[in-house]
This record gives C-alpha cells, structure tokens and sequence, in this order.
C-alpha cells in the first residue's frame, strides 16, 4: 500500500492499521495546501495551527477552531482555514429511510466562511478577529494553473467581493498574523482588491516597516 504524504491523522491512522495488519506501507511525498500556501507570499515558517471552519447551521455552529485562532494570533503567526466540503451526503430523511439518494455537493465559499469567522467573533469577543484591521487571503484551486486564483484584503473586502472573484472550489483562506514580513506585504499585495488598503493596515494596524 502507498500513502500519497503522510501529514495528517487521518494517513497516520492508515498506515498505522495497515502495519498491524501486515500489509507493507510506503510514504510517497506529495503536494498538499499546507505547503502550496506559500503561493500567498506568506512563509510557511510564520504559520501555527491550521484549522477547519464547518458549515454553520441553525443549531449547530461549533467554534473550538477560535481557540486556536487566538493562539496562533497571540504569536503573531499566520492561521490556514480549511473550509468544509460535503459530498456525497444524504439528507435525514434519506438517511432515515435506508436511500442511497445524495445532495448535490456543497463547498464553503469564501464570503460564507468570512461571514461565520465574524458571527463567531461577535460570541467570543477576544478582539483578534476585525472586519476592516485583519488581514486575509483567500486561495483556490492553489496548483491548477489558470484556475489558480488568489485574493487578499481585509475580512470585511474579502466578504463583500462577488464570488466570481475567488474561482471555482476548492478554497482556503489564510488570516494573517501580526509577525509580518515586509516582503510578505510586497508580494501580497499582486493579490489585493485594494492595494493601498492592504498597505495601509499593513502598516498602520500590523506595524509593518514597509517604504511608502
Ligand atoms: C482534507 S483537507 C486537505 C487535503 C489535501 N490532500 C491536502 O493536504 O491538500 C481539504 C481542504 O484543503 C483545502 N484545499 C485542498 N486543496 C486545495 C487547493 N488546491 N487550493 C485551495 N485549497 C485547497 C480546502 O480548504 C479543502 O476543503
């Protein structure tokens, strides 16, 4: 058996299993988004904890990711948002009643997962999360060439941009931390809605020795 990467508890898990069941076990090295993040411009040495952001629900919002968002803010580090994806799920009544019949999939969108980082802001209120002083990027279809598309700005610019602007899923969506480089800002900056808005807090709120 071959493991494309092992970088998760999930292929950790698998290889772990296949030894106790005696079935041989190979690492292949392969890419992944907590690598080609680095096409943000952001170093991959400035980022803690990666998190997953799940579709919200009426009953159902669960923000244990904030914790670690805090943290790695507390650092000064950048944070990688995984956003949700479902495929191949049924509905309760499908499920209820034994049919193999499943919902279109569904990819959390850019502007959604902004939405939900701020609606979880407004119920933590540690202050890490501003619409108009926090700095983001938004990456899809990182290493697929022309589908490629990454965006920065602040939460509240990445919010309201249409969602053309962000391509087709899959998406992620780095915050980032106040430790930033200059040379992250200049390099960014290609990506911006609003490049002398992304200076500005750049400079301003992160404290960034950019020239003007
Ligand atoms: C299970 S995780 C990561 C799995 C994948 N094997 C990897 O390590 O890149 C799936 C999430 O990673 C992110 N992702 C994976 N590939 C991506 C890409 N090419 N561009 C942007 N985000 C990506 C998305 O947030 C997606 O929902």
């Amino acid at each position: 058996m071959i493991i494309l990467s092992n970088s998760a508890t999930t292929h950790t898990d698998i290889i772990l299993r296949a030894r106790a069941l005696g079935i041989p076990t190979r690492v292949v090295h392969n890419a992944s988004i907590l690598n080609a993040v680095g096409a943000s411009g952001l170093q991959l040495y400035n980022f803690g904890q990666s998190v997953s952001l799940v579709f919200f629900t009426d009953t159902w919002r669960p923000d244990s990711f904030y914790d670690r968002v805090k943290e790695n803010a507390d650092l000064g580090m950048h944070t990688l948002i995984l956003l949700d994806i479902k495929v191949k799920e049924q509905s309760e009544e499908n499920l209820a009643r034994g049919r193999k019949i499943y919902e279109p999939p569904r990819y959390m969108s850019i502007p959604l997962a902004v939405s939900q980082l701020i609606s979880t802001e407004s119920v933590r209120r540690s202050g890490i999360l501003d619409p108009t002083t926090t700095l983001a990027i938004a990456l899809s279809r990182v290493g697929g060439g022309s589908e490629e598309h990454i965006v920065a700005g602040t939460l509240q610019e990445l919010m309201e941009a249409p969602e053309e602007v962000y391509g087709e899923p899959l998406h992620s969506l780095v915050l980032v931390g106040k430790r930033l480089h200059h040379l992250e800002v200049d390099y960014a900056e290609t990506f911006a809605l609003d490049r002398e808005n992304w200076r500005r807090v750049a400079k301003d709120v992160y404290g960034c020795a950019l020239e003007d």
